[in-house]
């Protein structure tokens, strides 16, 4: 008797958390190793908000950002050692993370208009991603891919998310310790407390908190919560 060949279907991983928590090194790191496509959803959020900043839209208006949301073309490259994100064909990965851009995407993001349009382009994406994808944000697991195979909720206290924080921005923008802390606050709040699709944890989630764990050791839990998975399909 003939057998069919074993085909893996593709497996997608969702990691969601609020800022600092390691979501985006490790989804890159676990992505690289196990031959995953990746994608950040924040960043599709922050570059909307970049082009709103740059067409003049008052990102306090949520109507005149609901009006603009469908005018920039949003394009994620999901391979993990290099993503990419443009709007409108213009590299944007330097821009999009300026502070001015940190401190409105939290009000751009809160907008439904926004958040339908940009959940369509995260959906496609993963639906297009052969061998599987690593999809991370902030309402991954809860709304955007409730189906997904394994989903990961990373935490770690505010105390060590700033001092991560405040010590990539060493050099380049303000490195006080207590500012960084409150900003990130400031933004867990107004993510965690808006109507449409808040940052939260899904019922399923496997909570993870890296306060005392080294990135390495995170990848290396992650690793194996996505190796048990494939597992047992
Ligand atoms: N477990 C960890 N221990 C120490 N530093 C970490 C850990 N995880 C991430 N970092 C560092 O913290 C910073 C923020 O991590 P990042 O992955 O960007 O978090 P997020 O995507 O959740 O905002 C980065 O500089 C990263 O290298
Ligand atoms: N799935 C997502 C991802 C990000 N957002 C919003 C809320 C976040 O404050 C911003 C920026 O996200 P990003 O992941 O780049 O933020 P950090 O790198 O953690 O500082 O985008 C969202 O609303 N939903």
């Amino acid at each position: 008797m003939e057998t069919a060949p074993r085909t893996v279907p593709a497996i997608i991983v969702a990691i969601d958390g609020p800022s600092g928590t390691g979501k985006s090194s490790t989804s890159k790191a676990v992505a690289t190793a196990l031959g995953l496509r990746y994608l950040d959803t924040g960043a599709q959020y922050r570059a909307i908000t970049w082009w709103m900043v740059e067409n003049g839209i008052d990102t306090a208006d949520a109507e005149a950002v609901a009006d603009a949301a469908a005018k920039p073309e949003i394009v994620s490259g999901t391979d993990p050692l290099a993503p990419t994100i443009t709007v409108d064909g213009i590299d944007v990965s330097g821009p999009i993370r300026t502070q001015e851009v940190t401190s409105k995407v939290s009000a751009v993001s809160a907008v439904p208009r926004v958040r339908t349009l940009i959940t369509e382009l995260q959906r496609s994406i993963a639906a297009g991603a052969e061998g599987g994808i690593l999809v991370e944000g902030r309402d991954i697991g809860t709304t955007v891919l409730p189906d997904a195979d394994l989903k990961v909720f990373l935490t770690a206290s505010p105390e060590a998310r700033a001092a991560r924080r405040s010590g990539e921005l060493k050099g380049k923008e303000a490195t006080d310790l207590a500012a960084t802390r409150e900003a990130l606050l400031r933004r867990d709040a107004a993510d965690s407390g808006r109507k449409t699709s808040p940052l939260a944890k899904a019922d399923d989630a496997v909570e993870v908190d890296t306060s005392d764990l080294t990135l390495q050791q995170v990848i290396e839990c992650v690793v194996t919560l996505v190796e048990e998975k494939r597992a047992l399909r």
